[in-house]
């Protein structure tokens, strides 16, 4: 459970979580800490990423261990799952005027707060659309909107940007760019060209365990980066295999 802290990070300390039925914790030990601004949350399928945006979403009890939160930002959150569904008979407006009115937007801000949300991910001009009739891309960034419709000071987003086009992905990049005075944001993703372009803060993952927590300058010069520039791969890649393969050297994986 998210509990209430002075600072305006969000602290994961030691967090683990076993699934039910399951002998090898999905998380085990982690720890982050997660500044205003935008954090990437990287790590192979099956890593854990799901299991703790999940958790400090306040969805999951860790099975040990803690999230704090600034105050007042463990109850203003806003999470799209990977997986999100919604009734396909919603029209795009629909879908966000119930989600202001569920999170308690007041009334006379509800209308501003639904148009702002549909226009920051280009949905403007679609509000009248059902969902069941969009696009792949067009409904998930209807998911995002909806995510961010109340404009949450914690807004967790489980790979925003998967099956977007180019043009659409750097439009939702810009749209999570804009918010990172004010919200603190956690996308999970695979594309790490999102990371290079928007991220303040990167943590990755591996096998459940945290192998690393810090800014993006840290992330890029982990120990140093690795000699070869001619492999074909951005510096943001050689990073990020360069921490999987420093993890496992070390044996920070089961
Ligand atoms: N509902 C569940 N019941 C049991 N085990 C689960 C469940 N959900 C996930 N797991 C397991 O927990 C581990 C972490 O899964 P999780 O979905 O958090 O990883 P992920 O990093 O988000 O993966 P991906 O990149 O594929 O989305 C995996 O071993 C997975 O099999």
């Amino acid at each position: 459970m998210v509990t209430g802290a002075a600072s305006e990070h969000i602290d994961i300390n030691d967090v683990s979580f076993t699934y039910p039925r399951r002998s090898i914790p999905a998380l085990d030990m982690v720890n982050a800490h997660w500044p205003r601004g935008v954090t990437a949350l990287l790590g192979a399928n099956g890593s854990g990423k799901t299991t703790l945006m999940t958790i400090v979403a306040g969805l999951r009890r860790p099975t040990s261990g803690e999230v704090s939160a600034a105050d007042g930002t463990a109850q203003s959150v806003g999470y799209l799952p990977q997986d999100a569904g919604w009734p396909p008979s919603f029209t795009v407006g629909e879908l966000l005027e119930y989600t202001v009115w569920w999170r308690r937007v007041p009334r006379n801000q509800r209308s501003t707060a639904c148009r702002r949300a549909a226009e920051a991910v280009g949905l403007g001009h679609r509000e009248r659309a059902k969902i069941g009739e969009l696009s792949g891309g067009q409904r998930r960034r209807a998911m995002i909107a909806q995510a961010m419709v109340h404009s949450p000071r914690l807004l967790i987003l489980d790979e925003p940007t998967a099956g977007l086009d180019p043009e659409q992905r750097v439009g939702v990049r810009e749209t999570l760019a804009s918010l990172k005075d004010t919200t603190t944001v956690i996308i999970s993703t695979h594309i790490i060209d999102d990371v290079d372009r928007i991220c303040d803060h990167v943590t990755v993952l591996n096998d459940g365990a945290s192998v690393f927590d810090g800014d993006v300058a840290a992330f890029l010069s982990p120990g140093g980066t690795p000699a070869s520039r001619d492999d074909g791969r951005s510096r943001m890649e050689r990073s990020y295999l360069q921490v999987l393969a420093d993890a496992r050297a070390s044996g920070t994986q089961r």
